[in-house]
């Protein structure tokens, strides 16, 4: 539905690009994950798709179509949940959502249909008469949620949608986000907690530093790269054990004597060399790497940083 070719940008003034050379295309029924540490370039992406950027380098197209043409057509297709909140604080939720549809061209049947259908997709009903300005702020990001789905856009947009949200407003959002994807629509979601991103994504890119450093279903991208072990071992010096393992593999994180170590030797070898220096290993897990290993054996930086 949406594919983005080559596109880079630059902000006036800036030294270096915000995007650079970026390709991807966003499937309806996915979720296309964009993950990447802060800067990366996801708020310039998003904002390139919702309108707010021009494009300089590079093309955007939906369904054969350039964005901006498809948007000024029916810029109802793309709706996009951003970071900041986007309703009128001193309103309340059923009248944010009555103005937003209001400006969204619905016609009035069409309207309470749609106002009803994303109350409850954001289970907001019971907030409808709560000043949006006194709602907490897992229930805020409900609210943009419910703004943004007003007109059944095709392509729905998260920037970072539960910045600030408490455990159980972020499962509900991304369980919403997912079913959204389900009931047809393509979606785009940013962040870079690379947990939410292996639950809601059917396709991942990693951006870093405006260049994508790889894109794939998850599998695809965790079955590129070396398995990973993460082992706690005491017994032996740490900087003793920080050598012995860099001759198992790289080392991706530590701390203390638990270390993550992207294996180039067999998991028994490993094991067998600790042995051998008389290390005792308390515990030892093995397998193919997360998301935040991936990205650190890309980059030698923690998506955290
Ligand atoms: N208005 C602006 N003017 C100049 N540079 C900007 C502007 N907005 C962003 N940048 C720069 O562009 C780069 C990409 O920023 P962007 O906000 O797109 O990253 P991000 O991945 O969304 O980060 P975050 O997770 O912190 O929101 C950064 O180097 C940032 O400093």
């Amino acid at each position: 539905m949406l594919s983005i070719e080559h596109l880079g940008y630059r902000y006036p003034r800036a030294d270096t690009a915000a995007l650079d050379d970026v390709s991807l295309t966003a499937q309806r029924g996915h979720v296309l994950g964009l993950l990447g540490p802060n800067g990366a370039g996801k708020t310039t992406l998003i904002s390139h798709l919702a309108g707010l950027l021009p494009v300089q380098q590079g093309q955007i197209m939906v369904d054969g179509q350039p964005l901006a043409t498809v948007r000024s057509a029916t810029p109802t297709r793309i709706a996009v949940a951003p970071q900041e909140y986007a309703f009128y604080p001193m309103l309340t939720v059923a009248e944010n959502l009555a103005c937003f549809s209001a400006a969204g061209r619905l016609t009035a049947a069409k309207r309470d249909e749609r106002i009803a259908a994303c109350l409850a997709v954001a289970q907001l009903e019971r907030y409808q008469g709560t000043r949006a300005e006194k709602l907490s702020g897992g229930l805020k990001r409900r609210l943009n949620l419910a703004i943004a789905l007003l007109p059944e856009p095709e392509l729905v947009l998260f920037d970072e949608p539960t910045v600030g949200v408490d455990p159980q407003s972020r499962a509900f959002i991304l369980e919403a986000i997912k079913s959204l994807a389900r009931h047809g629509a393509a979606v785009i979601y940013t962040s870079h907690y690379m947990d939410e991103i292996e639950a809601i994504a059917d396709q991942v890119v990693i951006l870093d530093r405006g260049r994508m450093l790889c894109a794939g279903s998850l599998d695809e991208l965790l079955a590129q790269h070396e398995p990973v072990m993460v082992l706690a071992a005491d017994g032996i010096a740490r900087d003793a054990l920080l050598a012995l393992l860099a001759k198992h593999g790289t080392v991706l994180d530590s701390s203390g004597q638990r270390v993550s170590l992207r294996l180039k030797s067999r998991p028994a070898e490993v094991l067998a060399a600790l042995d051998n220096a008389s290390a005792t290993v308390h515990s030892a897990q093995f397998g193919r790497g997360n998301l935040e290993q991936l990205f650190m054996s890309l980059t030698q930086r923690s998506l955290r940083d």
